[in-house]
């Protein structure tokens, strides 16, 4: 169970929904998962017409909890119109504010979304910003009003994983009380337990499961591996160490000579 901005979940895996094979497979992928919340990017579903109603009522239909999210807008102005649009149409305080800087490379628009975050959290809104590991943003979005934050792990679709372990370990010692949801880039299973053995709290990622051979299968993995790692984290690991110690014990050992 997972205690996020007064919601129990129980997942800490959230899921987006875009780019499945098939709207079945999207289905079948959610619920494999364990997944308690999906994101859904209300621009890019609004687009497609009687396709985009269809899929409206498939993702209300899977009775999980909806986090809009402004993927595509790049500037201040289209995030916060987006993101009341999608309170408007979702009933929900909540969303996942994306502001891109950089066509090629997705990363955040730290300055815009430290703007859009505080007129979004003024209006009353639940801000889950994407944003870079960077922790004077982070302090930024905090005095904002952000209750969370969404560092990424590394661009979005790269499946490339953490490729700034020290970062994310520093972000997570800075701000121990703040939840941290891991966003974008994950590629691997192993990713999302290697993140949350960190400590953070949830991952959220779309790509890894929705371009996977078997999404249905991938899904499932993703959400064996969330649990894991969060599971190891409380259990407390060992730290690495540089010498040999012996695993068995040799009190007792039978003695042959
Ligand atoms: C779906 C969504 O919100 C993405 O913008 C998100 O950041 C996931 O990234 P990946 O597709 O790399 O998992």
């Amino acid at each position: 169970m997972f205690e996020l901005l007064g919601t129990t979940l129980p997942s800490r895996l959230l899921l987006g929904t875009a780019q499945y094979p098939s709207p079945a497979i999207l289905a079948d992928a959610v619920k494999a998962s364990g997944t308690s919340v999906v994101t859904v990017s209300l621009r890019r579903e609004m687009a497609g017409g009687r396709a985009g109603e269809k899929f409206w009522s498939l993702i209300r239909s899977l009775g999980v909890r909806i986090l809009p999210n402004t993927a595509g807008c790049h500037s201040v102005k289209e995030a916060v119109t987006t993101a009341k649009m999608a309170r408007d149409v979702f009933g929900t305080s909540w969303i996942k504010l994306e502001v891109i800087g950089n066509h090629d490379t997705l990363q955040p628009d730290v300055f815009g979304l430290v703007e859009a975050a505080r007129i979004l959290c003024e209006d009353g809104f639940d801000v889950f910003p994407y944003t870079t590991d960077d922790l004077v943003v982070a302090e930024r979005l905090l005095e904002g009003g952000c209750k969370v934050l969404m560092p990424w792990c590394a661009p979005i679709g790269s499946a490339l994983g953490p490729v700034n372990i020290t970062a994310l370990r520093s972000m997570r010692g800075h701000f121990p009380d703040v939840p941290l949801i891991v966003d974008a880039g994950l590629g691997r299973p192993s990713h999302a337990a290697t993140v949350m053995e960190l400590g953070f709290d949830a991952v959220l990622l779309n790509t890894a499961v929705a371009k996977a051979a078997d999404p249905v299968g991938m899904a499932r993995a993703f959400g064996k591996a969330v649990e894991a790692g969060r599971e190891a984290f409380s259990s407390g690991m060992l730290e690495p160490r540089d010498v040999a110690v012996p695993s068995t014990p040799t009190i007792g050992r039978a003695v042959f000579s």
